[in-house]
């Protein structure tokens, strides 16, 4: 029997589009906001990649390799065709301290970096019943330096029953841009470490706080929710000698029936 399609996301959409308070931000482009919601996944029944528009997976795949790899120049992003951070980069394509620098190399007050990510695998196949497992990017102290302030700023790992399943803490949700960007990002890094640490997929638990839909999008998300969801595409993910070593080919998405693009501007 085929999957029925899941609404999870555009029912979140239309709360915030029909209750969310209207709300000034950072941007100056004013926004329709609501605090606090959530969103589950269950990975074994398909990979959450929005279907009511087309997501540009490899711009998803492409950031996340650019984070476990440690980077936080947008030169590498470029080079493969990544767009997404362009307008946030200094001349040098600099961005500072931003999430890749604090999962692989955060620094100690001795000076000392710490991998948060083989940490937390090392964990996960050592004491998979821990409750520690957690990746942090608020780094408070290092702030200041970020060009922007890490937006999903805190994710946990969590396993039972055989089965991994993530949790992430979105401060700051652009519900129209960025969303359907992080939730197939957790989805996939959640894939990575199941397959690294010999584990099933559980459920990916995606929490947001402010979720907002800025006002320059409502025309796009009025669009969007006129379409009918279809059911999600699987994923295969071929599996890497470590969990710093997959690259685009070992990403496949299969049977993502979607809907056309929707364009929309940038809030920078
Ligand atoms: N306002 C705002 N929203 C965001 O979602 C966001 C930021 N700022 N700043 C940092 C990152 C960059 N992210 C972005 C930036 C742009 C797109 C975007 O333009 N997406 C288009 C085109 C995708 C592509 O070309 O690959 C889309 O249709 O999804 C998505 C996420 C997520 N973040
Ligand atoms: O991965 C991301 C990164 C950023 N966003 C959005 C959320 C906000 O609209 C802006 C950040 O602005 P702040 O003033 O720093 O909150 O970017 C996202 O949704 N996902």
């Amino acid at each position: 029997m085929p999957e029925r399609a899941d609404h999870s996301y555009e029912d979140l959409l239309a709360r915030v589009m029909a209750e969310g308070s209207a709300k000034g931000d950072r941007t100056g482009t004013g926004t329709r906001s609501v605090f606090g919601a959530q969103l589950r996944y269950d990975l074994d029944r398909g990979f959450p990649l929005v279907t009511t528009k087309r997501v540009h997976l490899r711009s998803v795949v492409g950031e996340l390799l650019w984070f476990l790899s440690g980077d936080s120049n947008v030169h590498w992003l470029q080079e493969h065709g990544v767009r997404i951070w362009n307008e946030w980069a200094d001349e040098g394509g600099e961005l500072g301290p931003v999430y890749g620098v604090q999962w692989r190399r955060w620094t100690a007050p001795d000076g000392r970096h710490i991998d948060q990510i083989a940490r937390v695998l090392e964990t996960l196949r050592t004491d998979p019943d821990s409750r520690r497992m957690v990746v942090s990017a608020w780094n408070v102290a290092d702030l200041p330096r970020m060009a922007l302030e890490p937006c999903h700023a805190f994710f946990q790992l969590y396993v039972a029953d055989g089965r991994l399943s993530l949790q992430v803490y979105q401060r700051s949700c652009d519900m129209f841009l960025g969303v359907p960007f992080n939730i197939a990002s957790y989805a996939l890094l959640a894939h990575m470490f199941a397959q690294q640490a010999d584990l099933a997929v559980g459920d990916l638990v995606w929490t947001g706080g402010d979720c907002h839909i800025y006002d320059n999008h409502v025309d796009q998300v009025r669009e969007q929710l006129s379409r009918e969801p279809y059911p999600f595409p699987r994923l295969e993910l071929r599996r890497a000698p470590s969990m710093f070593d997959y690259d685009f080919d070992d990403v496949e998405v299969v049977d993502y029936r979607h809907w056309p693009t929707i364009k929309a501007p940038v809030a920078v």
